[in-house]
């Protein structure tokens, strides 16, 4: 039995989310218990600076490397404070698992200097978290399935795989976080019968706009009421529908910040004005979107029934996605609450369940759902 933490900073740049859990056993026998959860948000000022740096533009290697470090110190503040939570001394910690920060995700191949690269860049300092605690940690998952020709994404579904399955029923578990994701498990399906795929954009535009709209007064949109305000501009959705470029790739497929930042607001806000719409119309369409790429991402990928569709993520704290999801689905959803769990803990919770079976030296990704050659051990081990 070991007590670990899982560490994630998400593509919303919210804060970092911290779970500590137990585990006993490997692979398909490991069993985990969520023991604590929280949720350390950035100040203003950090979250503007990395969303600065993930835009690419601006900021050199200088800012990169005072930002890895301040992220490091980050984390350990959020860990720490789970150990608080959970009644737990750093000492009682045997391993922690860290995703770091993406500031960028190049999966797709890139022309660069005469060579073919792909790339995936997390950040935020491992090594301070092994200085505070004494003990390993796992961290920088992602590169190992890239280099195994995956996209490095999504990571998650092989977790869920292990935690969710069922022998009688299919589910569809959906993330909406910065971007959606989404994770289906047939009933009594093996691990390469699991599909899984960034759908297409989460929560970061509607974000944005709500930033935009609010003079920064706002980070997201309470609860959905902004939309919920609002009406669903028929013509401004195909439009959206239109200009994505990322909905009509196939699988395997991953997305992130590249695609739906500065220069793709700018365009939707032109596009917006030119059509007279107000603040909230914009807001109901651009959440209904994130709807709609589900939609168009299971029907293209997914054609059988589902029992469930459970939504997790901040999105599910939205309820005008979720209203958006039941009418584009046809379907009733559910969010993890619904089962009496958190919705918010997965990713971090994924962390550390990643990193475990690092340690055991044991695979901890699903080929199916990053296209990966073979499945292989990700994750760089401090001592
Ligand atoms: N009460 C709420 N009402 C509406 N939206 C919310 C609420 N709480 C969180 N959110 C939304 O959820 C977002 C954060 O979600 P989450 O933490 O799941 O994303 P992430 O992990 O950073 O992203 P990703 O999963 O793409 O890496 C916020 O930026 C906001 O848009
Ligand atoms: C490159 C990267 O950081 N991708 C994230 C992002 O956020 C959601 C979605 O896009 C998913 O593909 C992934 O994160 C989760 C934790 C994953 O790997 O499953």
């Amino acid at each position: 039995m070991s007590l670990v933490i899982g560490l994630m900073s998400g593509t919303s740049a919210d804060g970092v989310d911290a779970a500590l859990v137990r585990i006993e056993g490997e692979g398909e026998s490991l069993c985990l218990e969520e023991l604590a959860f929280v949720s350390c948000p950035y100040s203003d000022q950090v979250r503007s600076r990395l969303l600065v740096l993930a835009q690419g533009e601006e900021g050199g290697s200088r800012e990169l490397c005072l930002m890895d470090a301040l992220l490091g110190h980050l984390f350990v503040e959020a860990a720490l404070e789970v150990c608080k939570t959970a009644g737990l001394k750093p000492s009682d910690i045997s391993l922690i698992g860290t995703h770091g920060h993406t500031f960028h995700h190049i999966p797709q191949s890139t022309d660069y200097l005469g060579r073919a690269v792909r790339s995936t860049l997390q950040l935020g300092q491992s090594s301070f978290l092994s200085e505070t605690f004494g003990c390993p940690v796992v961290s920088d998952f992602r590169p190992r399935d890239l280099a195994a020709g995956g996209q490095g994404a999504p990571l998650v579904p092989y977790t869920e795989y292990l935690l969710f399955r069922r022998t009688d029923a299919s589910i569809a578990l959906l993330n909406i976080g910065g971007i959606g994701n989404i994770t289906i498990l047939p009933a009594a399906c093996s691990p390469d019968e699991v599909l899984a795929f960034d759908t297409g954009v989460g929560n970061m535009v509607i974000d944005e706009l709500v930033a935009r709209y609010s003079n920064n007064a706002l980070r997201y949109d309470e609860g959905g009421a902004w939309a919920q305000r609002g009406v669903v501009d028929a013509a401004f959705l195909s439009w959206m529908e239109q200009v994505d470029s990322y909905l009509p790739l196939g699988l395997p497929k991953s997305t992130g910040r590249e695609l739906y930042g500065k220069a793709y607001i700018q365009r939707l806000l032109e596009q917006a004005d030119s059509r007279r719409l107000s603040s909230s119309d914009v807001l109901a369409t651009a959440t209904r979107f994130i709807a709609r790429s589900v939609k168009i991402g299971l029907k293209r990928f997914y054609n059988a029934d589902l029992d469930y569709l459970v939504v997790g993520g901040g999105g599910s704290h939205n309820l005008a996605i979720l209203n958006a999801l039941e009418q584009e689905l046809g379907t009733a959803v559910h969010t993890w609450q619904d089962f009496g769990r958190d919705s918010d803990s997965k990713e971090a919770v994924a962390f550390a369940l990643l990193a475990w079976q690092r340690l055991v030296r044991k695979p901890n990704t699903l080929p199916s759902a990053t296209g990966a050659n073979h499945s292989v051990v990700m994750g760089k081990l401090e001592l």
